[in-house]
């Protein structure tokens, strides 16, 4: 994992807010949301955006978000705000700046320009050159900082003018080239939101749907999202166990010097080992923030 990753943390779920909201901002500091966004894109209106970037300064500075990361989603460079948006961030406060539909390496290299040593960038996957140009985007993150991919699938359906329904089979193999790619260069993967706000079942499935496809977490647009996104994106009691199972087995003298050993019925190896810890240290960051 490059420098600018912070180590194991959860990022189970990532709420989006409108910068321009004070309600939403005051209450995502008691929501147990693991990332908090404040969005200057697209949930606020163009003559908002000024005002939504003083409220967004005002929030990062008074804090009070306790151990959620700070995320500030700014306009995009080549929009009327962009610039100043990256000015006002470039102070520091927040944990990282959200840069919306990157579609090249430049982009990056523009805002850290923009943001000195500040925050640390992510950046939204949502257009096709963005899609396109992944390998050279990943490959210049630790260049300038860059720390998560956030799948931006409302704009991802509106340029390809694909209809993903509930099993998003359209946008499959975009979410799984965000992911590889995320891996590629030791990123996190955050999915898109899921527009629905009132089913959990369908919210939960659609967050089960990532896990499986193996992002980090889900990104969301309301609090009643929180909790399916929680729960599905902790390890299970069961994945826990297994987990457990696997460290000890490894511990045993009998096995210091065995690439591959059986458990309950099957292979286990040393690659396993590492994907075991890894839950367990996610498990337990996450008992750590209860
Ligand atoms: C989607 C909403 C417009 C729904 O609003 P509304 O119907 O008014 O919500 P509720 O009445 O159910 O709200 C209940 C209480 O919860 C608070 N609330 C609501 N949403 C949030 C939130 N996101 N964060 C924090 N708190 C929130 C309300 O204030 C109510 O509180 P209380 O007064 O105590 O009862 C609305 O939820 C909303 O605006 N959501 C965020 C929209 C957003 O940020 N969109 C941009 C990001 S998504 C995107 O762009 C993805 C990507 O780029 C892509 O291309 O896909
Ligand atoms: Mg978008």
């Amino acid at each position: 994992m490059p420098d600018h990753v912070s180590p194991i943390r959860p990022r189970r779920s990532a709420l989006y807010m409108p910068a321009s909201n004070p309600r939403a901002v005051q209450k995502a500091r008691e929501l147990s949301c693991d990332v908090v966004i404040l969005d200057l894109e697209d949930a606020v209106a163009p003559e908002q955006k000024v005002a939504a970037r003083v409220a967004a300064m005002e929030a990062v500075r008074a804090g009070g978000f306790g151990q959620r990361e700070l995320v500030v989603r700014a306009n995009a460079l080549d929009t009327e705000w962009g610039a100043d948006d990256l000015a006002a961030l470039r102070g520091g406060g927040a944990d990282a700046v959200l840069l919306p539909k990157v579609s090249a390496i430049d982009t990056l290299h523009a805002a850290r320009e923009a943001l000195g040593d500040g925050p640390a960038l992510w950046a939204m996957v949502e257009t096709a050159r963005g899609v396109v140009n992944l390998p050279d985007i990943v490959d210049a993150a630790r260049e300038v900082g860059l720390a998560a991919l956030v799948v931006g699938t409302n704009d991802l359906a509106k340029e390809l003018r694909c209809r993903p329904g509930s099993d998003r089979a359209p946008l499959l193999p975009i979410l799984t080239q965000i992911v590889l790619a995320a891996r590629m260069a030791g990123l996190i993967a955050l999915d898109g939101v899921i527009n629905v706000l009132d089913d959990e079942e369908r919210i939960a499935a659609e967050c089960a749907q990532g896990l499986e496809w193996g992002f980090d977490g889900k990104t969301l647009i309301h609090p009643a999202q929180i909790a399916p996104a929680n729960r599905v994106f902790s390890p299970a009691a069961e994945e826990i166990g297994w987990a457990e199972k696997i460290v000890h087995a490894f511990e045993q003298p009998d096995h210091a010097n065995r690439g591959a050993i059986r458990i309950d019925g099957k292979m286990v190896e040393r690659l396993h080992l590492d994907g075991a810890r890894r839950t367990l240290a996610l498990h337990q960051a996450i008992q750590a923030r209860q």
